[in-house]
């Protein structure tokens, strides 16, 4: 059984005056199985909360525990190692290398990591994310929501415990939002993964299995 807890974390950026708390005194725990969805209005802390869940940003005070490691403690290469092999990221601005096709994108990632899925599961995979017609295109020939399901397609190719993913549905019209966050629940349950998913998407709110909500840098469970 995996678990991500948050032990009273604040995130502070700046100082003196031009201080800000993004995220005050927050505590979280997932467990693997379970489809999170953190929403909130822009601004108020999902993406901080999110990068720090994932160890791409430390916190200020508090600590950040995966799987009973503390990985506010741990160097930047165990950090990096960590990422490598438990954490799959969706991020805003989909990090989708230039030059390579959408097939490459998943070889790139093949150099770095062992742990990837077997061809039938990306065969099920890039079907149900409607890709298959795709794979030669490089990422300026596609379109916002096409980029968007590559980037889901390509972190859920390692395998990862862990999923976390920043507005994953933002560029997706109702009926394609659905369909990944159907995609993201079944993996949770069926594969027993923890997903949080940071969004401004209401219509998401009834398919998770918890809903927790962050305004002002303060987190409530819905
Ligand atoms: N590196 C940084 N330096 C200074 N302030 C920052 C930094 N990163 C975020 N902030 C501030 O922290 C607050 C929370 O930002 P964050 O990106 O977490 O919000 P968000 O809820 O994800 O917003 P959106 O929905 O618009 O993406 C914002 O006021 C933002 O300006």
């Amino acid at each position: 059984m995996s678990k991500l807890i948050f032990d009273s974390v604040t995130k502070v950026f700046g100082e003196g005056s031009s201080e800000y708390v993004a995220l005050d005194n927050i505590n979280f725990e997932a467990e693997s199985g379970q489809l999170i969805l953190v929403v909130g209005p822009s601004g108020s802390g999902k993406t901080t909360f999110l990068t720090i869940a994932g160890g791409l940003q430390t916190p200020t005070k508090g600590n950040v525990k995966i799987n009973n490691t503390n990985i506010t403690n741990l160097s930047k290469r165990q950090q990096t190692n960590l990422r490598l092999k438990k954490i799959g990221f969706v991020l805003q601005s989909y990090n989708l290398v230039p030059f390579l096709t959408v097939e490459e994108q998943f070889k790139f990632v093949d150099k770095i990591n062992q742990n990837n899925l077997t061809e039938n599961k990306m065969h099920e995979l890039l079907e149900d994310l409607e890709l298959l017609q795709l794979l030669k295109k490089y990422p300026n020939q596609l379109s916002g929501g096409q980029k968007q399901r590559v980037a889901i397609a390509r972190a859920l190719y390692t395998d990862p415990e862990y999923i976390l993913a920043d507005e994953p549905t933002a560029a997706l019209d109702t009926e394609r939002s659905m369909k990944v966050i159907e995609l993201l629940k079944n993996l949770a349950h069926k594969r027993n993964k923890i997903i949080i998913v940071v969004t401004h998407d209401l219509r998401l709110k009834d398919i998770a299995d918890r809903v927790y909500q962050i305004i002002d840098g303060k987190m409530t469970m819905l």
